[in-house]
């Protein structure tokens, strides 16, 4: 099966997307939304895609027949206006990280999705790749014993990007926790589930201090610490200001797992990509995994060719509970930190 795709939104990581569809085996980009005619016509052009393919507005491209999955990059308050018009429009919606603004915005998309019988998946991308696969089955496999501490940072400095940038404007959905802070929050959550047998886990506390931009009112950097049952604890850290430690750590009775580079394999310049098990006392050993395809968005695209071929709704990788524990989650570190947006009124 090869899926029809199209693009709505043809911004930074539309294009990372459209590459990672060349390598697809299961899907073609045929599509392109943009909110003018000469933007979506710039994109298609540099993947193919025909100059009546390429659409004035997002509307437009959901009209289109020949699209069967929607793949929506637009900065995140645009995000559940989009889906929901996606999923009505019958299209089956990949829709970027974070799902949402909030929980109610969350649970409006999910709805949608519901009474339209379409697939719908929030895109961690990297819940799909090999790296991330094989840590839960260390876990799964008792590799570490049982899992006590979880620690996952993701930072990186995005002021060269400058004050224009959607990750520094607040009605945009700015700041650290919405922009990467998800990633250590998920990882979090999928860690303390795989180690009590099931897909992901939800917090049962969250606490956390950071520093919120007096101008911009965006989060500059956070730091959250978590408890789950059976005894987990967690400790995210994420910021826009540097370049520094990305990595995960999970500690368990026997020994630990170190991931420098979980979220963006793809980018090797980030960290190198390699999965450490430490038996305490002993030296690190490396763990091999299979890479068959080592475009990161290759192998989520295919994963959701996978789940619609198969008539599912939802991705095991990042399923609809997970993606509302989610969006729960990151709400309560927003509300902890007192990080608000225009959506939340
Ligand atoms: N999974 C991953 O690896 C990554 C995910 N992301 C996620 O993807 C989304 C987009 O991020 P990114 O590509 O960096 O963002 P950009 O700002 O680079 O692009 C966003 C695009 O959305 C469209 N858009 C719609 N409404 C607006 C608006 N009001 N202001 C600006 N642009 C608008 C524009 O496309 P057009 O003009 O064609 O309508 C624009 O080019 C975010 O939600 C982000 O979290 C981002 C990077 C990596
Ligand atoms: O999801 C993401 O991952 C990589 C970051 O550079 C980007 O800003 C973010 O949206």
């Amino acid at each position: 099966m090869s899926l029809k795709w199209g693009i709505i939104g043809t911004g930074s990581i539309a294009h990372t997307f459209a590459i990672g569809l060349k390598a697809a085996k299961k899907g073609e980009l045929v599509a392109i939304g943009s909110r003018a005619k000469e933007t979506a016509v710039k994109f298609g052009s540099q993947y193919g895609v025909p100059e009546d393919k390429c659409y004035a507005t997002y509307a437009d491209l959901l009209k289109d027949p020949s699209v069967d999955v929607v793949y929506i990059s637009t900065p995140h308050p645009q995000h559940c206006e989009v889906a929901i018009q996606t999923v009505q429009a019958k299209k089956h919606a990949l829709v970027e990280k974070p799902f949402a603004m909030n929980e109610e915005e969350a649970t409006r998309i999910l709805a949608a999705a519901k009474e339209n019988d379409v697939f719908l998946m929030e895109a961690y991308m990297y819940r799909c790749h090999p790296q991330t696969r094989k840590i839960v089955e260390l876990i799964q496999t008792g590799a570490i014993g049982q899992v006590k501490v979880i620690r996952a940072n993701f930072a990186f400095n995005g002021f060269p990007l400058g004050s224009d940038s959607r990750l520094w404007r607040n009605e945009l959905g700015g700041g650290a926790i919405l922009d990467i802070g998800g990633y250590p929050m998920s990882f979090a959550r999928l860690i303390a589930g795989v180690a009590n047998n099931q897909g992901f886990a939800n917090p049962t506390e969250i606490k956390a201090v950071g520093h919120i931009q007096p101008d911009t009112k965006v989060d500059e950097w956070t730091i959250a610490s978590l408890s789950f049952d059976d005894k987990i604890s967690a400790q995210l850290f994420t910021g826009i200001f540097a370049d520094t430690d990305s990595s995960v750590t999970v500690l368990g009775s026997k020994g630990s797992i170190t991931a420098p580079n979980l979220w963006r394999p793809d980018l090797p310049a980030m960290a190198a990509m390699k999965i450490e098990l430490t038996e305490y006392g002993k030296e690190p050993e490396q763990v091999p995994f299979d890479l068959p395809e080592p475009n990161l968005y290759a192998i989520e695209a295919d994963a959701v060719a996978d789940a619609i071929s198969q008539g599912e709704k939802q991705c095991k990788y990042m399923t609809w509970e997970d993606s509302m524990g989610q969006i729960r989650a990151v709400d309560k570190w927003r509300k902890e930190i007192g990080l608000v947006y225009p959506s939340d009124n």
